[in-house]
């Protein structure tokens, strides 16, 4: 009895530790592969779907009764591998102890541990319930500091001068392929091995009131976010633009990259009000101004046939579910932390549905911006771990536009994407990262390039884009070149017969070919070879 208990019991365990292995939101086909007796098969799902979703009431009760330490106390205060399988196994028991079948039954060590405290986690789960505690359950992460250098405004030389005038001294960093993890002792920082101008300080220090930091010299930000504008990395002289902005964080850190000199320019896109009130105040304190533009506007309703035709390099940082954020600072504000760079649509507890629909909303920000006729480079992140929004978000994006491919992102990153056949084209190019391996939040970012031959397709002369207009969209440089070719083929031609070939040519309507023919003629100093057949037949 207890046997088949336990047996129940490690099943639940492996469907969780498989669902969040492979980031699925999915637990329903996990549940039907089960192998178990028909009897159980309604016990397992209520005892899966149940731990799923409690998970963090169960932990915040055992956090309380300092069950979790029990478990697994870490070696030292500092952050450690939490030994998974464990922990899972004990948010099944606890479901089953305190909500699901009231029972505790098994053979293993968590199930005697439970066992032994049922009725005081029961107290406590009363108790919690009464005071309305929340049922959110904040792991105790230990993140290290992270700062980032604005090159806009200062260096990597200034910056260490300003922290050894605090006592800090600047260690070599210990790092290889096989441990992206970052470890910083008390009064030392370290240069990322990976991220240039990015320093760690101990976890827990406040930078609150720091000089530099008030000037927008240096910038508070986490260690996966960086990754992004990384990945677009665009010369300096691109034209860029940022889908989504606000705070501004990954728009800067584009500026800070393009450096001081650049010639070229960054339009910073906010759809939300308030926060691109933040987004410009954070351009102007950061060396922006002029360079980066804020423009309040929804970056879906560019119209990608006569805006913004020379832009080539798109950072696409959408509002996604946040699932990556493992981070509870020790010390410092939400603002010093700029941890309001991430706009929150769902949380834990996955409400598939939610997660869905913000996919369809990031796979359609890549493909439109994909549609720029200018565009070469698109590098997106999101800041949740569920394959929905990422891998699956890539997957969409290059089954539905094949001119574009998915190329290598930061490859010094060791982590990759997930090894799941369905993504083996284009795993080892994007990039994760997971707050056990990489002491950072949870984050995805992926690099898409338009393939050479569509690149070339796409070339056009700057004066060309810039005479493209609304009616029909065709530019004059064109325009020009098909009259010329249809008077070289044809000669001498009835004007109402050459405006009809031009509108079906151009899919446009008779009357604008008319008026496009008329535009030609009058400026036909270049059209001297054909001129007098041309002032004929207009
Ligand atoms: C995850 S946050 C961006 C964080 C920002 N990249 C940073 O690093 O500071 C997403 C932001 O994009 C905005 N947003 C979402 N969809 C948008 C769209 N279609 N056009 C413009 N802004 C959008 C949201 O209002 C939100 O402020």
């Amino acid at each position: 009895m207890a046997r088949n208990a336990q047996n129940l019991i490690d099943i639940a365990t492996n469907i969780l530790l498989t669902n969040e292995r492979e980031h699925s939101t999915g637990l329903k086909n996990l549940l039907y592969d089960a192998k178990v007796a028909a009897g159980q098969r309604s016990m397992l799902f209520a005892m899966v779907n149940g731990a799923f979703k409690e998970r963090d009431q169960l932990f915040a009760v055992a956090d309380e009764e300092g069950l979790m330490e029990a478990v697994a106390l870490p070696p030292s205060s500092l952050p450690s591998p939490l030994p998974k399988r464990d922990f899972t196994e004990l948010q099944v028991v606890l479901y089953e102890a305190l909500l699901g079948s009231r029972r505790v039954r098994g053979t293993s060590a968590i199930v005697d541990l439970v066992k032994g405290r049922k009725a005081s986690l029961q107290k406590t789960l009363a108790s919690r319930r009464k005071r309305g505690a929340t049922n959110k359950y904040v792991p105790k992460v230990q993140m290290p500091r992270y700062v980032r250098v604005n090159y806009l405004l200062s260096n990597d030389v200034e910056a260490e001068k300003h922290l050894n005038s605090y006592g800090y001294n600047f260690v070599p960093t210990i790092s290889t392929s096989s441990d992206n993890t970052v470890t910083v002792a008390k009064n030392c920082a370290q240069w990322d091995p990976v991220v240039p101008g990015l320093f760690s300080l101990p976890p827990g220090t406040s930078m609150h009131g720091d000089e530099l930091v008030d000037s927008g010299a240096l910038v508070l930000q986490d260690r996966s976010s960086c990754l992004t504008a990384l990945a677009l990395s665009p010369p300096p002289d691109a034209r860029c633009i940022d889908t989504c902005s606000a705070p501004g964080n990954k728009t800067m850190h584009v500026a800070s990259l393009m450096g001081a000199n650049a010639t070229g320019s960054i339009s910073a896109f906010e759809r939300s009000h308030q926060r691109y009130l933040t987004l410009e105040r954070r351009i102007g304190l950061q060396g922006g101004e002029g360079f980066v533009k804020p423009v309040e506007r929804d970056f879906m309703s560019v119209d990608v046939n006569s805006e913004f035709q020379d832009v080539t390099h798109i950072l696409i940082d959408p509002s996604c579910s946040g699932s990556g954020l493992v981070a509870s600072y020790g010390a410092g504000t939400k603002a010093e932390l700029g941890e309001d760079e991430n706009d929150i649509v769902a949380t834990n507890g996955v409400d598939e549905e939610a997660v869905l629909e913000l996919a369809r909303a990031q796979t359609e920000l890549i493909l439109h911006a994909m549609k720029l006729p200018g565009a070469t480079t698109i590098a997106y992140s999101t800041c949740s771990v569920h394959r929905t929004e990422n891998e699956d978000v890539v997957l969409n994006v290059l089954n539905s536009n094949p001119n574009w491919e998915c190329v290598p992102a930061v490859p010094k990153w060791p982590h990759r994407g997930l090894d799941i056949d369905e993504f083996k084209g284009f795993a080892s190019k994007v990039c994760r990262a997971d707050y056990e391996k990489d002491s950072t939040n949870g984050f995805f970012v992926a690099r898409f390039e338009k393939k050479e031959k569509e690149k070339k397709k796409e070339e056009v002369a700057p004066e060309e884009v810039a005479s493209k207009t609304a009616e029909g969209e065709v530019s004059t440089k064109k325009f020009t070149k098909a009259v010329k070719k249809m008077v070289k083929e044809t000669g001498e031609m009835k004007v109402k017969k050459v405006r009809k070939r031009l509108a079906a040519e151009f899919k446009i309507d008779v009357k604008i070919a008319k008026k496009r023919l008329k535009e030609v003629v009058d400026a036909s100093s270049k059209l001297e070879i054909d001129g007098k057949l041309l002032k004929r037949i207009t």
